[in-house]
Parts: structure tokens; C-alpha cells; sequence
């Protein structure tokens, strides 16, 4: 055996599958090569050299003679001459990708020529791992048993729970037994200090319970007044993976790039971090909600309200629903005020991706915390003539925020394909009132390549906040947001509308997936205020380094 410090920890020549490799162990990567017999010259055998990042290990175990199926051939030969106690051969657990973003656990056994070498391999693996510092070890699981298909439970037993025990990771599980258990259990019961995660088994309504929980635990910990839309919020420091078992599941699949649990799962053992934006949705300086995905009034709105009473028919009543808004065909009246990011990389209409390790976020997360403070109130921007509030006015078809693309199986490109998870904007999409056959143009378009912002009807605006106000809500006055603000007509002229949030003329907003009480609604993004076991989406190109480094 031959050890070089500095770059290689360990290398020496075991066998898998009863072939010769050279295997070798590096902080970073764990490489074998099959030994040829000459050493010829062979350019296109990739099979040849495998190699795995360290990163993306999931666990090494000594192998077990009755464990040793995979091997059989070669394994109980090399046993027989050893004796029942001598482990020779390990195996590693690894990321593999598949097609679509998946990830699947792969594994393979090495076999030693003694037991000594063996524990060795196993050790040194074992320390790099546990040098990692980012995996969580005990995570708090919260499963929806009535999301989506009802399957939430089975999923976690079935393809989350053996994953998470092969890790070495801990869990304390509850089962919801109604709505918002999970986001009262998180606000005041759990007790928070021995998790190094939690963990959401459900859907996009699921995930929001959740992020409810945390985001309120953690002001009340930092004594943050959560009501005020002027106030910083303080950023959560658990991470939060998402097991998707829902209907929609579209900040799973914005964050992860699929719907898959054994996905899911391997993400959050490999410890990943996403941080996320979240929008503060209030209304007369009252915390309604937080948004992380949609908020989306008249089409999204209707279609959400509609589709709750539904809620039997399962993941297809948003199919029902959608087709029969469409036909309704309601437009509402109103106002929409919005403060337009500055200094920031990035328009929603330019080709930009958000992908892992996105320069987007990254430099606009710097812009936003470098402005956190002087952000404390939009006034000190006015002052400061920084930045000037915009509005819109009219029959709209639709109102939409999009913090992040909004991608799920129905729409692979998203509400917004160019918005970013972590860039501390939204993408505020304002379809304006036209014809039914104009209204289709623009939903198809979710679904092809053409650019669905690229219609008359249809305008789009990259946000750091926005209010609405429908219309019976207005003053007579011009809507001139600036001086409503200072003025605080928002205020005063919806608590004494009691139709504002029941009127005929009203849409409701759909928030994530709930709907919301107000029409009247003030907003402003929260940058990276959480962070998620994701990555964001990989590029192909990064898959394909990444999955044969060593191939010539
Ligand atoms: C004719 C072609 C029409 C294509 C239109 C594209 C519509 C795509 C719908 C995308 C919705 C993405 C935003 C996600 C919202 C979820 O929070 C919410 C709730 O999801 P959940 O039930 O909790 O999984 N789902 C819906 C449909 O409002
Ligand atoms: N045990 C429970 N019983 C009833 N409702 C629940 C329970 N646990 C969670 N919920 C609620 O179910 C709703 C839908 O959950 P979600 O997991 O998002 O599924 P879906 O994607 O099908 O809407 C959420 O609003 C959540 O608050
Ligand atoms: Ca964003």
C-alpha cells in the first residue's frame, strides 16, 4: 500500500466484483480504476475509473456475511479461507444522478486482502464524512398523512426512513393529525435546539405550515415585531427539506429540479443548503402571511378558492378548476403599486437561469444585505430618492407574484423562468383584462418555449415590494402610492370597508396555496430569509463532470 499525505489519504489495490482496482481516497474524492493487465493504452473506457465527491457519500459499513449479496461470487470465496469474524470487504453508499435531476443511492463493495486494511478504509472514510460539518444528524419530521394523494406516510416509511437510518441520521416523527399542527408545534412546543433540520413530508400547503412555524418562532426568539412590514425579519437558522407528497409540489421541484423523495432524501443527508426568499404578506400593518411561491389574485386565486372544495378529486380538482376559471373568464378592478429592485443583476425576461450556484443570488443577496439596514422603511427611500414607487392600474385577468420560477410538473419553465430563489425579488406579472382567446395565448405559452411575458396584455416587473388595492378600496384621489403611503390611506379605508374582503368583485389571493382573508394587500420580499436541504437546479453540465470526473 502506498500513502501520499497531502493528496491522497489512502490507496491500495482491492477488488470489486472480483476485478483489480486501484482505489484511491482523497479529502475530496474517492476514485477506483480497474488495473489492466498491460498497461495499454485505452481512450474510451470510462468504466474503467469511477469516482464519487466524498461530499456525496452517504455511509461505509464493514460488510457482513449475510449482508454480502451483491458480491456473492467473490465474497464468500475470499471468506472461506478467513473464518466468520474476518470483515474484509466494505461498501459505500453514494449519490448517483439519473435522468431529470434524480438522484439514486448507489453502492459498491470493495473487498480487501485483509481485515486490517479493511477497518482502515472504513475509518478514513467515516472521519472525512464526519469532517463534512453541514450533514444534520437529528431532524424533526412532520408528515401530512391527507396530502396529495394521501400517500405522504407510506412514502416517508417506505422510501425516506431506511435512507435516513443508513445515514446514521436520527429522527423524531409526528404525524399531523389536523391543519397547522405542524406550524403550532413548531411556534411554541418543539424544542427546536436539538434539531439540525426539519424535515416537511407533504405539499406546497405542507411546506408553508412549516415555514409559518419557523419564521414566527424565530422573530419571537430575536423579539421581532412580525406585523410591521418595515421591520428586517430575522433569517431562521434551521434548514428545512422538503419530502414531496403533495398536489403541486412546486418549491420542491424549484429547489431540487423533480419531484422525488429518494431525491429529497439525498439531499438532506448530503446536508445541501438553499437559501430562499420569503415575501411578508400584510394587510393594516397585520401579518397575514408568508409566500415563498405564488401569490396570485383573479385567475390563480379563483382557481385555488374553487378548487378547496374539491379537495376529494385529489391533485387533478386544479386541472377541473383551471379549465372552469378559464371559461368564467372574471376580470377585477384595481391597483397595483410596486417598488422596482435597483442595483440588482437580472430582469425577468432575460435568459438567465436560476441554477446551483447561482451568480444572480448571489451578488443581489449582497446588494440586499449591504441595504438591509438603510431598508428598515420605504419612506428612508423616499427621502433618500432612491426609489420611487410605480402603479398600475385597471381590469387585470390576473395579478401574480413569483418569487421564484415556479416550476412543477404543469409548468416545467415556471410562472416566471427567469426569477431567482434567493435574489430577494419577485416578479410581479400583471395580465391585464383581454380577450379569452388571448388569455389562452398567454397560459399555453407556460408550457412551450415561446415567451409568455411577450404579449400586449401582459407586463412584468421585478420587485422588492408591492401593494394592492381593489377598487372599491380606493380613495378618490389619484393613486399616487408615494402619498398614500405618507398618508396611510391603505389603512383606515379598507378597516372601514367591510366588503373588502367579501365583495362579489373581489378575487381572493392565492397564497402559496392558501387563500388569503384580504383583497387589500401590502408585500415586501425578505431576502434569503430561509434556507433549504437543496441546491437549486444542476446544470447538465455540472451533472456530467460530476458523474465521470476521471473520464479521458
Ligand atoms: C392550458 C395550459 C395551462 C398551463 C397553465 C400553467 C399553470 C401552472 C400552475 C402553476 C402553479 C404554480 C404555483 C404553485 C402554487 C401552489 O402553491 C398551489 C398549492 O399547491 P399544493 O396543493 O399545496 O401542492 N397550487 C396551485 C395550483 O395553486
Ligand atoms: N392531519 C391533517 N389533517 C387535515 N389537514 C392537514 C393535516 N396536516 C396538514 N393538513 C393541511 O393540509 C393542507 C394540504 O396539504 P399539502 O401537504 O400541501 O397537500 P396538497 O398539495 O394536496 O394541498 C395544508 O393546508 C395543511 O395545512
Ligand atoms: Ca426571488
Amino acid at each position: 500500500m502506498e500513502k501520499r499525505p497531502g493528496r491522497l489519504l489512502l490507496l491500495s489495490d482491492l477488488s470489486v466484483r472480483n476485478t483489480a482496482y486501484e482505489v484511491s481516497l482523497s479529502r475530496s474524492l474517492l476514485t477506483w480504476k480497474k488495473r489492466l493487465p498491460s498497461p495499454v493504452y485505452h481512450p474510451f473506457k470510462p468504466s474503467m475509473c469511477r469516482s464519487v465527491t466524498v461530499s456525496e457519500i452517504i455511509c461505509v459499513r464493514e460488510e457482513e456475511e449475510e449482508n454480502s449479496s451483491r458480491d456473492e461470487g467473490s465474497w464468500r470465496k475470499i471468506r472461506e479461507g478467513h473464518g466468520r469474524d474476518c470483515r474484509q470487504a466494505f461498501t459505500v453508499s453514494y449519490v448517483e444522478r439519473g435522468r431529470n435531476h434524480r438522484w439514486r443511492c448507489a453502492e459498491v463493495t470493495f473487498v480487501c486482502p485483509d481485515a486490517v486494511l479493511c477497518q482502515r478504509w472504513v475509518q478514513c472514510i467515516r472521519e472525512q464524512l464526519a469532517a463534512l460539518g453541514c450533514r444534520p444528524k437529528h431532524l424533526l419530521v412532520y408528515i401530512n398523512p391527507v396530502g396529495g394523494k394521501k400517500r405522504g406516510k407510506r412514502i416517508y416509511e417506505q422510501k425516506v426512513a431506511p435512507l435516513f437510518a443508513r445515514a446514521g441520521i436520527t429522527t423524531h416523527v409526528i404525524v399531523t393529525e389536523y391543519a397547522n399542527h405542524a406550524r403550532d408545534h413548531l411556534r411554541t412546543d418543539a424544542e427546536l435546539k436539538q434539531f439540525d433540520g426539519v424535515v416537511c413530508v407533504g405539499g406546497d400547503g405542507m411546506f408553508s405550515e412549516i415555514i409559518h412555524g419557523l419564521i414566527w418562532r424565530t422573530q419571537m426568539d430575536s423579539a421581532v415585531n412580525p406585523n410591521s412590514p418595515e421591520e428586517a425579519l430575522q433569517a431562521c437558522p434551521l434548514r428545512i427539506g422538503i419530502i414531496p407528497a403533495g398536489s403541486t409540489d412546486c418549491i420542491c421541484f424549484a429547489t431540487v429540479g423533480a419531484n422525488d423523495p429518494v431525491t429529497s432524501a439525498l439531499h438532506i443527508i448530503v446536508g445541501d443548503s438553499q437559501p430562499m426568499d420569503v415575501c411578508s404578506v400584510h394587510h393594516n400593518n397585520t401579518l397575514l402571511r408568508y409566500s415563498v411561491s405564488l401569490l396570485g389574485y383573479g385567475f390563480f386565486g379563483d382557481v385555488l378558492s374553487d378548487s378547496e372544495r374539491k379537495r376529494w378529486m385529489g391533485p387533478a380538482r386544479y386541472d377541473f378548476s383551471g379549465l372552469k376559471m378559464f371559461l368564467t373568464h372574471h376580470y377585477y378592478e384595481g391597483a397595483v403599486a410596486y417598488l422596482p429592485a435597483k442595483g440588482i443583476m437580472g430582469t425577468p425576461r432575460d435568459k438567465t437561469r436560476c441554477r446551483t450556484g447561482c451568480v444572480v443570488c448571489e451578488h443581489n443577496g449582497k446588494v440586499f444585505t449591504e441595504k438591509g439596514e438603510k431598508y428598515k422603511s420605504a419612506e428612508s427611500f423616499d427621502a433618500e430618492g432612491e426609489e420611487e414607487w410605480q402603479s398600475v392600474r385597471g381590469k387585470f385577468l390576473a395579478i401574480n407574484a413569483a418569487s421564484m420560477s415556479c416550476a412543477c410538473p404543469r409548468t416545467p419553465k415556471g410562472l416566471s423562468p427567469a426569477a431567482h430563489l434567493a435574489d430577494g425579488t419577485t416578479d410581479l406579472i400583471v395580465v391585464r383584462k383581454c380577450s379569452r382567446f388571448n388569455f389562452l395565448r398567454h397560459l399555453i405559452r407556460h408550457t412551450s418555449k415561446d415567451d409568455q411575458f411577450d404579449l400586449g396584455f401582459v407586463e412584468v416587473h421585478r420587485v422588492n415590494r408591492f401593494r394592492f388595492l381593489p377598487r372599491q378600496c380606493q380613495s378618490d384621489s389619484d393613486l399616487n402610492l408615494r402619498d398614500a403611503h405618507k398618508r396611510q390611506i391603505f389603512g383606515p379605508l379598507c378597516r372601514d370597508h367591510p366588503a373588502c374582503s367579501c365583495g362579489p368583485h373581489y378575487s381572493s389571493w392565492n397564497c402559496d396555496g392558501e387563500v388569503l382573508k384580504h383583497a387589500a394587500i401590502d408585500v415586501r420580499v425578505h431576502c434569503q430569509l430561509i434556507k433549504l436541504f437543496a441546491r437549486g437546479i444542476e446544470e447538465t453540465t455540472v451533472f456530467e463532470e460530476v458523474t465521470n470526473p476521471c473520464a479521458i
